[in-house]
């Protein structure tokens, strides 16, 4: 019997660190129902209706970044658009949105009213103002389609969904806490161990953007929008806190760490090379947090019951569990609700960096079959 060819449609827009890992972990898969459609930077496309076809190993990643190298088709939303739209109906078409963009994610309401679904790790759009989130949903309805975004909080954790599982079931979540962002996890779990003295924090802040775990431009970790954008999104999972941020993380009580001097600077680059100017000021930071007895880790919490949504640096006594258990990257969420009483549901692990971020990514993709 002659093998079909898979049948549902996926194109990735950004092949960076995670939308590389990504494409890999796909081609990779041994069997599978999705054809690869389409594969997109910033600048350049490869688009075959047919699924894109390699010369060597297609799984390699040097195989697929030289053919859209090459390529001389400029990237275009709207192109994309119109090219899926057309394979949605036959088998089913999936957008995989692997950038940062803000332009990207508001067309996502376009893309799902023409009956492609929508997945990423990209939190400007379901943090961003209520008005395009709730276009979304309505999108989702009126094209029979779904938005998924799993890796837009704690990475590859099944933070989202153990979420939607709670408030599905009728649980009433009365308050999520924890520590969000893998960046500032692995800044201050290396940075403020408990014991006296240790490496500058520019120093940490460069090894976290080394290991892929801080967002494209550093600044939106350490100025605490990154935290305050995934809890503007677990608010929203929350019945009783849907409508509380009409204008998305902006409105979330946000503390940030960066230095008024460094707060216009446009580039990455240019962040971490000024950043060393200000290691005494966290040292200091250090040092009082150690003479109480304390590390320091950079904490968000929604509060259901007084509705207060809040992005903080907080002291932390060291046996604390915030101070004992947490390495890496590690996220750590605790969902308190009215099933779990005074023993909160737990959930903890790597929460940002390429592969686990993919894997969400991936895992939210085997969620449409
Ligand atoms: N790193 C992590 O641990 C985690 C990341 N995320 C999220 O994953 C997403 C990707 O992060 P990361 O891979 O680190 O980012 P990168 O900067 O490495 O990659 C971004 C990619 O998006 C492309 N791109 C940017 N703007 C556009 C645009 N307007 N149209 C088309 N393509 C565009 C870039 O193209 P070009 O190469 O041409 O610039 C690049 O290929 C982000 O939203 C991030 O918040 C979520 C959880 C964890
Ligand atoms: N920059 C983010 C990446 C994941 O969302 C983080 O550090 O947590
Ligand atoms: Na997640």
């Amino acid at each position: 019997m002659a093998s079909q060819k898979p049948t549902i449609s996926v194109a990735v827009v950004g092949v960076g660190l995670v939308g590389s890992e990504f494409t890999s972990q796909l081609l990779a898969l041994p069997t599978s129902p999705f054809r690869l459609v389409s594969l997109s930077s910033s600048k350049k496309t490869l688009f075959s209706a047919d699924g894109l076809e390699f010369p060597a190993s297609s799984a390699s990643e040097s195989t697929w970044k030289s053919a859209l190298a090459v390529s001389e088709t400029p990237f275009s939303l709207d192109a994309l658009r119109a090219s899926m739209t057309a394979l949605a109906q036959p088998g089913g078409a999936v957008l995989v949105d692997n950038t940062s963009s803000e332009t990207v994610a508001a067309s996502y309401p376009s893309f799902l009213r023409a009956g492609i679904h929508v997945i990423t790790p990209n939190k400007k759009a379901a943090s961003g103002d209520l008005t395009l989130y709730k276009d979304i949903l309505s999108a989702c309805a009126d094209g029979g389609t779904k938005y998924l975004g799993e890796s837009t909080v704690g990475a590859g954790l099944p933070i989202l969904s153990t979420l939607g599982d709670l408030v599905g079931t009728g649980d009433k979540v009365e308050k999520i806490e924890g520590v969000f962002s893998g960046t500032m996890s692995y800044i201050f779990n290396n940075f403020s161990t408990g014991q006296p003295g240790g490496p500058s924090f520019s120093s940490v802040v460069n090894v976290a953007r080394e290991k892929g775990y801080t967002e494209p431009h550093p600044a939106d970790d350490l100025n605490g929008a990154d935290v305050a954008r995934k809890l503007t999104i677990l608010s929203r999972l929350i019945p009783s806190l849907r409508h509380l941020l009409p204008h998305g993380f902006v409105s979330v009580q946000t503390a940030s760490l960066i230095p008024p001097a460094l707060e216009s600077i446009s580039t990455g680059d240019e962040f971490v090379k000024r950043l060393p100017e200000f290691d005494a000021e966290f040292d200091r930071l250090r040092e009082s947090a150690d003479k109480e007895g304390c590390v320091l880790r950079f904490v968000g919490v929604v509060d259901a019951t007084s509705g207060v949504v809040k992005a903080e640096l907080a002291k932390y006594p060291k046996t604390h569990p915030f101070a004992t258990s947490l390495g890496g990257s590690d996220n750590i969420v605790m969902f308190h609700t009215a099933r779990y009483g005074a023993r909160p549901l737990i959930v903890q692990g790597a929460g940002a960096g390429a592969g686990v971020t993919a894997m969400g990514v991936m895992s939210d993709l085997l969620k449409l079959v």
